[in-house]
């Protein structure tokens, strides 16, 4: 009897947010004609993990939930639709619009719109829809204050309406200007697309667009702050971040977490190995909670060695999608002086072979070479190294 074979289950995938977005706008029908993920030259791509690629894949959600199958040519069945999200009802499908709005002049905008701006659209005959382009990465102001300021730009016009299109950035200036174009070629069909011209960079913003760009903005000393020390065992990372916070402690007026490593390992990351990949879910966790301290505009000052280029960048990536500031610093102190001082006696374990995989001697450190400060402690006082972390990063910290 010839066997069997049993289906083989379907793998899920978190999408990065932008594939989540693309996602949306090829269900939705407004990256037309483009359909699929990875068509031959086009930037709106699906990139699987090596294991993955081939198969056909489930995509889900952050929460988990099932949006769509994607196969391995990226032709995607839609699953369900997203539905949440601050202003969801604005998010109109192309064919939604075309019922609702046909006849009507669309505007793609990206920033909050001016004085001058908003009197190009006052003399614009009948309906105008603005297409707020909302993607993740969209540099000017955050996509929900893009959202307020364009239904506040809206308000003051006789017969305008807001539609968000989440169309991301795809890295460069004319991917995202092609794409733009496709995108509103898709909502506008034959009707009139009025990109408004440059106006004068300075003319000012209108009284109630000015208050919603300033509070998505915050200011010195408002924003969240990531202080993130890496370095070798024993470089001086506990010691200096201990010494940079008492005295932000005794100035008072910022909050501090701190995520030291060792004190991570006994808590957030109990259990987890010094292997490589362990290391980098270590610290992954550590930037993912730093990175929601700094959402809410706290300051964490994080101490692991945190020996890995790319998860140094996943790091930033996480905290500056928060909002937040990254300031790396990077402790630079040779091997030798680290092991000179061998404080936990753990670098002459590691050469006797008791210890496998120790940073510096049988596990690699990669030098960041992104770092706001390098500063090697050899010979310097704690003071004198803590002042000049805080000289450094004094525009975050006022
Ligand atoms: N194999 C190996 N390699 C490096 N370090 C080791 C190892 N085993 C234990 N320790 C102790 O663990 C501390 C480093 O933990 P981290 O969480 O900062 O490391 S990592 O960022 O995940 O690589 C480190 O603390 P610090 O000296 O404060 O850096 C060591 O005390
Ligand atoms: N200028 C300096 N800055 C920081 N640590 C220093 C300095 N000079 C000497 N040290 C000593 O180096 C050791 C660094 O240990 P630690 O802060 O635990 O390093 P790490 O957290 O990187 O493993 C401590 O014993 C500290 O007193």
């Amino acid at each position: 009897m010839a066997a069997v074979s049993a289906p083989q289950p379907v793998v899920q995938y978190h999408p990065t947010p932008r594939e989540l977005d693309d996602l949306e706008l090829l269900s939705s029908g407004a990256f037309a004609p483009t359909t699929r993920f990875n068509e031959p030259g086009s930037p709106v791509t699906l990139t699987l993990p090596a294991e993955l690629v081939g198969h056909d894949v489930e995509l889900v959600d952050p929460e988990g939930l099932p949006l769509a199958r994607v196969t391995a040519t990226g032709e995607v069945t839609v699953l369900t639709h997203a539905q949440h999200g601050p202003f969801r009802r604005l998010y109109l499908t192309p064919s939604q619009v075309r019922e609702q709005h046909a006849g009507a002049t669309f505007v793609p905008v990206t920033d909050a719109l001016d004085v001058d701006e908003l009197a190009l659209l006052a003399d614009l005959d009948g309906r105008v829809v603005l297409i707020a382009l909302v993607g993740h990465g969209t540099p000017a102001l955050s996509p929900v204050a893009l959202l307020r300021a364009s239904l506040a730009a809206a308000a003051r016009l006789d017969d305008a309406l807001v539609v968000a299109v989440p169309l991301a950035s795809h890295g460069d200036a004319q991917t995202d200007h092609d794409l733009g174009v496709q995108v509103l070629g898709a909502y506008a069909a034959d009707d009139p697309v009025a990109a408004l011209p440059e106006t004068d960079p300075d003319a000012p913003l209108p009284d109630e667009i000015a208050r919603i760009v300033d509070a998505d903005r915050p200011g010195p000393g408002e924003q969240g702050v990531v202080l993130f020390f890496t370095g070798l065992s024993g470089s001086g990372k506990s010691t200096l971040a201990q010494a940079v916070m008492d005295q932000i402690l005794e100035i008072g007026d910022r909050t501090v977490t701190s995520l030291d490593g060792d004190v991570v390992r006994r808590h957030l990351s109990a259990g987890l190995t010094f292997s490589k990949e362990d290391r980098e879910t270590n610290i992954r966790r550590i930037g993912w909670v730093a990175a929601e301290i700094s959402r809410h505009g706290g300051l964490a000052v994080c101490s692991p060695i945190a020996p890995f280029d790319a998860t140094r960048k996943q790091v930033r990536e996480m905290v500056e999608h928060a909002g937040g500031a990254f300031f790396l610093v990077h402790v630079a102190t040779p091997l030798a002086e680290c092991e000179r001082r061998d404080r936990k006696g753990l670098y002459a374990k590691a050469r006797r072979g008791e210890i496998p995989e120790f940073t510096g001697i049988s596990s690699p450190y990669e030098e960041p070479e992104d770092a706001a400060l390098r500063i090697d402690t050899t010979g310097r006082t704690i003071e004198d190294c803590r002042d000049e972390v805080l000289a450094a990063a004094a525009g975050l910290l006022q």
